[in-house]
């Protein structure tokens, strides 16, 4: 019997109000039944966003030190659980259990993180333009927050938004992925037994119609996001019209440059983890790689014999590279897009096709894929593909490599290998997206620095890094006059 999960609405595990349910199931085995979680209605959503209503005057009064100790404690409990919780993340969403032990301790980082910034969220105060006059800013939280996740990060990814928004005193509604509701649970869970009273997180399961319900509340005051860009778009539209703060993290179509001076061993180990790491459905993978002719087909043979050794498997078994794609649509995705990319002409060298070795024929999975001869203007060096495909572009230039970089409607990460310190800053400073690596391939956040993209990637928010903070509070600006008389602005300072 598989188990059935609930939601968390106001410090109660609940079943749906519907009565309806989805399943969740391992994509390395399909056939695995994980469990049953609740399809959540909007009359579900509405009683998480009153309890998280009723929570927020105390929470938000509450020292913001004393929220840092629960979220600290938070942190205590994730390091003391990473394990279990990367082996049910793998078992859920597929990757391998080396990463997954990452994904929680980006989560353990987080959480530390944002309890040490509890004791700072700086105002600041400026001299005023008047005598006996005192000015200073003060940060004060939102409100209630909506947090919305895509699958691939499903720990870390909410942990950036939850541990930032609590620290900032707003209470939280958390709809997690449908396709990773269990990791979901798994780091909500570290939260409560950390000591959160009732109703300042809620955890409500479900697809679209939740997240659309969650987006439209009158009761949420802002929504951070992450997701795919067509989501993103649609729920920034909805926001606008309802003058609702918020935050899109979307998708990506990430450049890796190689110079004609690169360490091409660097370049290669770089290739493989940022290409095929997470098989690719990374907002940060390297989708493109633009190679400089004069490296070009030495680095595209070794990469293909490097690729080739990549072990694909269930991510819980210790020799496993690469898992699987995370569920039926998502293999017939990257299916469509190798045959797109013959079509149009692009030349395939390796993979581009489902592995179903004896053991992997109940899961979704997908050789290493590699395509040459790519153009910049091709759907297959454009869109986000999220699987293990790699466009490789080959370039003449520094100028022409930036110029191809920025040729897509996307801009989350970039990256460039060379031994130039000089090219090196030409990129730094032309490249069109957030963040931009030097001799390290697209991936790879730190808690204390900004994460967030351009373009159609991002609107303009970033998670982590003390940024964060700017989206989860209000700034008051507080003027105080101790002169004893009417002081006005601009009247009784005029020069002239
Ligand atoms: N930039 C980043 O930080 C970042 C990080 C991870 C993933 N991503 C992106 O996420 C995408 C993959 O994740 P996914 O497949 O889960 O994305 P998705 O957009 O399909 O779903 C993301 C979340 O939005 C919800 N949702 C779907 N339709 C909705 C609607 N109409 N209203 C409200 N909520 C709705 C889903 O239930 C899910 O929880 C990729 O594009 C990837 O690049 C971005």
């Amino acid at each position: 019997m598989a188990t059935i999960f609930h939601n968390y609405i106001g410090g109660t595990w609940l079943p749906s109000s519907s009565g309806r349910t989805f399943e969740d199931r391992n994509p390395a085995r399909w056939s695995e039944l994980i469990g049953h979680f609740p399809q959540s209605s909007a009359e579900d959503i509405n009683q998480a966003v009153e309890a998280a209503q009723k929570a927020l005057p105390a929470w938000r009064r509450l020292p913001a030190p004393q929220r840092g100790e629960i979220l600290r404690r938070a942190g205590d409990l994730l390091r003391a659980r990473k394990n279990e919780i990367a082996r049910a993340m793998t078992r859920e969403m597929g990757k391998p259990f080396f990463e997954t032990r990452g994904d929680v301790q980006e989560a353990i980082d987080t959480a530390y993180y944002a309890a040490s910034e509890t004791r700072r969220l700086f105002g600041y105060t400026v001299p005023s333009e008047l005598p006996n006059k005192f000015n200073m800013t003060i940060r004060q939280p939102v409100g209630v927050v909506g947090v919305i996740t895509a699958w691939n990060f499903p720990v870390a990814v909410p942990s950036w938004k939850i541990f930032p928004a609590l620290a900032c005193g707003n209470t939280v509604v958390f709809k997690p992925s449908e396709d990773a509701p269990h990791s979901g649970m798994l780091l909500v869970q570290a939260l409560l037994d950390a000591g959160l009273p009732p109703g300042v997180l809620n955890l409500v399961h479900g697809n679209a119609e939740a997240g659309a319900a969650l987006v439209e509340h009158p009761g949420v005051n802002a929504i951070s996001f992450t997701g795919s860009s067509e989501v993103g778009a649609r729920i920034g539209g909805i926001c606008g019209r309802l003058h609702k703060r918020c935050s899109l993290e979307m998708g990506g179509k990430n450049p890796l440059i190689v110079l004609e001076d690169a360490d091409l061993d660097l370049v290669l180990e770089g290739v493989l983890w940022g290409a095929f790491g997470t098989t690719g459905q990374r907002c940060t993978a390297t989708s493109r790689l633009i190679l400089h002719q004069a490296v070009h087909d030495e680095v595209v043979e070794r990469l293909c014999a490097a690729a080739r050794q990549l072990r694909l498997g269930d991510g819980n078994q210790e020799d496993t590279n690469i898992g699987p794609l995370i569920n039926p649509a998502a293999l017939e995705k990257v299916q469509r897009y190798v045959e797109l990319g013959l079509k149009e002409g692009a030349r395939l060298v390796l993979g581009g096709q489902r592995a179903t070795d004896p053991g992997l024929e109940d899961g979704f999975f997908f050789k290493p894929t590699i395509f040459v001869d790519v153009t910049p203007e091709m759907r297959i060096a454009q869109e986000e593909i999220f699987g293990p495909v790699l466009s490789v572009l080959k370039v003449s230039s520094l100028e022409e490599a930036i110029k191809v970089a920025n040729s897509v409607r996307y801009g989350l990460s970039a990256s460039i290998y060379t031994r130039d310190l000089t090219k090196a800053f030409q990129a730094i400073q032309e490249l069109e997206s957030g963040i931009v690596y030097v001799n390290a391939p697209t991936i790879g956040a730190e808690a204390h620095l900004p994460f967030g993209g351009v373009k159609q990637t991002g609107n303009g928010h970033r998670e982590g890094g003390w940024e964060v903070f700017d989206f989860y509070t209000e700034t008051k600006t507080v003027y105080i006059d101790y002169s004893g008389r009417l002081q006005r602005a601009q009247i009784d300072t005029a020069q002239d």
